[in-house]
C-alpha cells in the first residue's frame, strides 16, 4: 500500500465512478479475447535468461481492451487502449506484460490514480463529472498531466493492430551471469501505427475494434516487434510518468504473433488476471509503486468477477 492508500479503496472509488457490472472486471471492462506465440531473439537473451528468449515459439493469450470500467465505452474514447499477454513458457512458468498505447502513465503514486478516480466520479445532479473538481485535480497532480496531454494530442487506434503498447514500467532483466539491466519494453506494430482522424472521432460507430481484429486476424497473422530500451545509470526506474531520455539503445527482444481474436465471454484471456507482477526467472519488478500496487489492485478485482460481484 502507498501509506494510507489501500488496494480495495482504490477499486471502490474505481466502482464509485464507473459502477459495478457483476462478474466484470472493475477497469479495462470492454475487450477482446485473442491467441497467438512469442518468438524471442538472442539479443534479448542477451539480457534476460527467461525462457521467453529461448528462439522456441512460445504460446499466448492476450487481452486487447478499453480502459475504464464503463462496458459501453464507445471505442472512438480519447482514453487509453490495453494489451494484456499471459507467455505460457516451456517449463511452465508464466510471465505477464499488461500495457497501454501511452508511453507513461498518469500517476507516480497510487494517491493519485485514488484522486483522479474521486475528481471524475459523476455528479448525481447532472450524470457528469463536476469540471471544478477536474480542474483542482489536475492543479494539484502534476504527475498526472503528461499521459493526460498525450491522450488528448494522440487520437485513438483504428484498429487494436494498429497501434503501438508500452510496458511503461522499468524492469530488471537479469543475464544467465545474474547480471542486471534495467530495460523499458513496448511492442511495435508491424502494421504500423494507424490513427482515427478527427472527422472518423465523429462519424466511427461505438463498437468497431474488436470486429476489426477479428477480421484482420481472419486475414493473416498480426505482428509486433518487442523493443527493449536499455536504461543507463541515473535514468528513472520507479516513475512511471516520466520518460528516458532519447538516443538510449534499442533492442529487438521477439515477435509476438497475433493468430485468432474472439469476443472475450466464455473464451480463454476472460478468466486471467493479468496481474503484471506474475514474472518468471530473468525478469524482476523494480520499486516502482504503481507497478507494486497494481497487484494487489488487480487481485481485490479479480475476486469480485470471479465470485460474480
Ligand atoms: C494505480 C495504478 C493502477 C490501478 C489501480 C489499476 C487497476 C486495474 C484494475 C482493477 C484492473 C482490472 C483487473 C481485473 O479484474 O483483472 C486493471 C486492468 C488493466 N490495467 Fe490497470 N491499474 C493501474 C495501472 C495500470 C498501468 C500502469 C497499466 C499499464 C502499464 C495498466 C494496464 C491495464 C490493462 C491493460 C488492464 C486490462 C488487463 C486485462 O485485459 O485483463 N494499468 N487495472
Amino acid at each position: 500500500a502507498d501509506g494510507e492508500v489501500a488496494a480495495d479503496q482504490v477499486v471502490a472509488a474505481i466502482e464509485g465512478t464507473f459502477g459495478v457490472t457483476p462478474g466484470e472486471r472493475r477497469n479495462h471492462i470492454k475487450g477482446t479475447c485473442a491467441v497467438g506465440e512469442f518468438v524471442g531473439t538472442t539479443e534479448g537473451a542477451a539480457y534476460s535468461s527467461s525462457k521467453l528468449f529461448s528462439g522456441k515459439p512460445v504460446p499466448v493469450v492476450a487481452r486487447f481492451s478499453l480502459s475504464g470500467g464503463n462496458p459501453k465505452a464507445p471505442d472512438t474514447a480519447k482514453s487509453g487502449r490495453g494489451m494484456a499477454l499471459q507467455f505460457k513458457l516451456p517449463d511452465g512458468g508464466l510471465q505477464h506484460m499488461t500495457m497501454l498505447n501511452t508511453p507513461i502513465f498518469g500517476a507516480a503514486q497510487p494517491r493519485t490514480f485514488l484522486d483522479l478516480m474521486i475528481a471524475t466520479k459523476p455528479d448525481p445532479a447532472t450524470g457528469k463529472p463536476d469540471p471544478e473538481k477536474i480542474k483542482a485535480f489536475k492543479a494539484s497532480h502534476p504527475d498526472n498531466l503528461a499521459q493526460a496531454d498525450f491522450l488528448a494530442n494522440n487520437n485513438p487506434p483504428t484498429s487494436y493492430a494498429n497501434s503501438a503498447y508500452w510496458g511503461i514500467h522499468t524492469f530488471k532483466f537479469i543475464d544467465r551471469a545474474k547480471k542486471t539491466t534495467p530495460v523499458r519494453w513496448r511492442f511495435v506494430p508491424q502494421d504500423g501505427e494507424k490513427r482515427l482522424s478527427d472527422d472518423e472521432l465523429k462519424s466511427s460507430p461505438p463498437n468497431f475494434l474488436e470486429q476489426a481484429l477479428i477480421e484482420r486476424a481472419k486475414h493473416g497473422p498480426v505482428r509486433w516487434n518487442m523493443m527493449l530500451t536499455i536504461g543507463v545509470a541515473g535514468d528513472t526506474e520507479d516513475n512511471p510518468t516520466v520518460t528516458w531520455p532519447e538516443g538510449r539503445k534499442q533492442v529487438n527482444a521477439g515477435t509476438l504473433t497475433i493468430s485468432s481474436a474472439s469476443p472475450q465471454k466464455g473464451a480463454e484471456c476472460e478468466k486471467i488476471n493479468f496481474d503484471p507482477l506474475v514474472m518468471a526467472d530473468g525478469i524482476a519488478p523494480t520499486n516502482d509503486p504503481i507497478l507494486l500496487f497494481r497487484s494487489p489492485a488487480y487481485a481485490v478485482s479479480f475476486a469480485k468477477r470471479l465470485g460474480e460481484k
